[in-house]
């Protein structure tokens, strides 16, 4: 029996003695229209991907290596009102502003999410997020666990929230402690927060576990979110 929905008058010529261009147009013929080259799906849209955990856990170290090899995501730089330290570049590091300018930037809404963090102001610029997401460039952000909690509730399920965890609270109390850029005082404030923190993880989409030296699986992990979520055939859409 022959197929239903083929007309008999388009022969297609046998497998093995037609080329390629000949078994193309005898198919198209068959089926009456011709095959596009337009892509099948569309390019996935860009997004925002909140990286966040307590202090210590690695997420500058998470951070630096996704930048070492990742050309496609934007590390958004924050705005804050404390000083320069020694090495910190104006525009790379941070956008060092004054108490004023950064009052400014939130009377006229400029900013996403911002907070006062041991006395300084700290915050998102949005244009800068528009421009990028604009450019095409997937945007990362590194928040403390209250700024991803704010940020929960401003971008909803728009952005893919990770949290980032050490394997033990133990490790992460030495790799504070290993650090050696806290005093006794600001030691205790981390690791009691941190504790309280990790109650949080429930509110984000992804859990990755930063085990002591294996930073490169965390980093891959991270980078294999980004990928699964770019796969998804229900896409978020991060608009500021
Ligand atoms: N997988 C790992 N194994 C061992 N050491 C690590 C690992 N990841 C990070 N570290 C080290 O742990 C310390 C804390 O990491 P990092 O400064 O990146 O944390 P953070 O989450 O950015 O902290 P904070 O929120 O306080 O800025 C650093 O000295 C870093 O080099």
């Amino acid at each position: 029996m022959g197929d239903a929905r083929r007309p008999d008058s388009v022969p297609i010529p046998h497998i093995e003695k037609a080329d390629r261009s000949e078994l193309v147009r005898a198919l198209e013929a068959s089926l009456g229209s011709a095959f596009s080259s337009e892509p099948l799906w569309p390019s996935p849209s860009p997004l925002i991907i909140v990286i966040s955990g307590p202090s210590g856990v690695g997420k500058d170290a998470v951070i630096k290596k996704l930048k070492d090899s990742n050309e496609n995501l934007h590390f958004v730089v924050t705005a804050t009102t404390r000083p320069t330290r020694p090495g910190e570049v104006h525009g790379k590091d941070y956008y060092f502003v004054s108490k004023e300018e950064f009052l400014t930037m939130v009377e006229r809404n400029e900013l996403l999410e911002y907070a006062l963090v041991y006395g300084d102001y700290k915050g998102i610029p949005k244009q800068q997020i528009r421009e990028e997401l604009g450019k095409g460039y997937d945007i990362v952000l590194r928040v403390d666990i209250q700024g991803a909690q704010t940020l929960r509730k401003i971008l909803g399920n728009s952005a893919v929230f990770i949290f980032l965890m050490a394997e033990s609270e133990a490790k992460l109390v030495e790799r504070l402690i290993d650090r050696k850029t806290e005093t006794k005082e600001s030691l205790l404030v981390r690791v009691a927060m941190a504790r309280e923190e990790v109650k949080h993880v429930k509110n984000f989409d992804y859990v990755v576990v930063n085990a002591e030296g294996r930073l490169d699986n965390a980093v891959k992990l991270v980078e294999s979110i980004i990928d699964a979520e770019k796969a998804k055939v229900q896409q978020k859409r991060s608009v500021i």
